[in-house]
């Protein structure tokens, strides 16, 4: 596998049939009834409701720990070695749940990772849509004592109602904060969401993003400002945001617009296959030619927030893979 940057996974959408029963059971409580309810789905809120009724058996601080140890254990097989996972604390903390049992079980599974994997990690808290955005800041509050171990902040969640620009005021603290800012943007609603995430929260990356091809001066800023855009294709077939056919997604127009675009696996749990999977899907569909998954893999790691010098090594092991296939150096040969 080409060693990568995973930037746009759900931890809660990494949570497997089997864990939910083991939870369940552990937890002494009832197995979800939509447990098997399974891609596709009729659009993102179909999604979404069965995403949150099952993260329900998600209690223990031991539970955050397990769900993220195997999410990281099936990313590093997959090639991942440096992940940026977004959690969601209101799914949790609305259900009685401690912010603490969240991000300590979840924190002390990223650490954990680096001696087992090498992998290198970062947590990204996202604020839910639908809650609007009084409680996105007082969530934003909330994780202050954890300030230190946080990545950045996210806009997730359901779309289409509730723009960017509503979560002004709580993107303009996390800011001030020094905290990194990416957004859910142009997935299920249009263009001008993509604009307010980049003009009214200074996001620095956009997650989806897709229906920014709508908009030609829009690609323009995107291409210049070389904004990354962390692109979903399982995800865009289970929910219909693209397809039917993974041949039919709109990836290899980003490449050839110029994009930034890199690909991700957001609710891998639920959309059909984790990193690997995804790339080879891409690869066997004809959506992208196998040449261009070392590009893709060289554009997560220009997107990901890390260190000049982690950046270098995972470029290196880029072209230390692309020599080992005997195929041009991707970080020097754009495909
Ligand atoms: N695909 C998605 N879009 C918005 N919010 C999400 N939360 C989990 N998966 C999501
Ligand atoms: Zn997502």
């Amino acid at each position: 596998m080409w060693p990568t940057a995973e930037l746009h996974v759900h931890l809660e959408g990494t949570l497997e049939p089997p864990l939910i029963r083991t939870l369940a059971q552990r937890n002494g409580l009832p197995v979800p009834a939509g447990i098997d309810d399974r891609a596709p789905y009729p659009d993102l809120q179909a999604f979404l409701d069965v995403y949150y009724a099952n993260l329900d058996v998600l209690r223990t601080e031991r539970d955050f720990a397990e769900l993220t140890t195997a999410y990281l254990d099936r990313a590093a097989a997959a090639g991942v070695r440096h992940a940026e996972v977004f959690v969601d604390p209101q799914s949790h903390t609305d259900r009685g749940v401690p912010l603490a049992a969240v991000l300590n079980g979840v924190l002390g599974a990223l650490d954990a990772a680096r001696d087992r994997h090498g992998l290198t990690t970062g947590l990204i808290v996202c604020f839910l849509r639908h809650l609007g955005p009084e409680a996105a800041a007082d969530t934003l509050e909330a994780v202050l004592p954890w300030r230190d171990r946080l990545l950045g902040v996210g806009l997730d969640s359901a779309e289409v109602g509730y723009p960017p620009s509503l979560f002004r005021t709580v993107f303009a603290r996390a800011a001030e904060l020094g905290l990194r800012r990416v957004a859910h943007a142009g997935e299920e609603a249009g263009p001008d969401y993509v604009w307010e995430a980049l003009d009214v929260l200074g996001a620095e990356r956009i997650d989806h993003g897709n229906r920014a091809l709508e908009d030609a001066e829009l690609v323009a800023v995107l291409r210049e400002r070389q904004v990354p855009l962390t692109v979903c294709p399982l995800s865009n077939l289970a929910l219909r945001t693209a397809g039917p056919d993974l041949a039919d997604h709109p990836l290899s127009v980003m490449l050839d617009e110029g994009l930034l675009a890199s690909v991700h696996s957001d609710d891998p749990a639920y959309f059909g296959g984790y990193l690997d999977d995804t790339l080879r899907a891409l690869a066997v569909a004809g959506a992208v030619p196998e040449s261009v998954l070392g590009r893709l893999a060289v554009n997560a790691v220009r997107s990901a927030f890390v260190t000049d010098a982690r950046r270098t090594e995972l470029l290196d092991a880029i072209s230390a893979h692309a020599a080992g296939l005997g195929l041009p150096d991707p970080v020097r040969v754009p495909a």
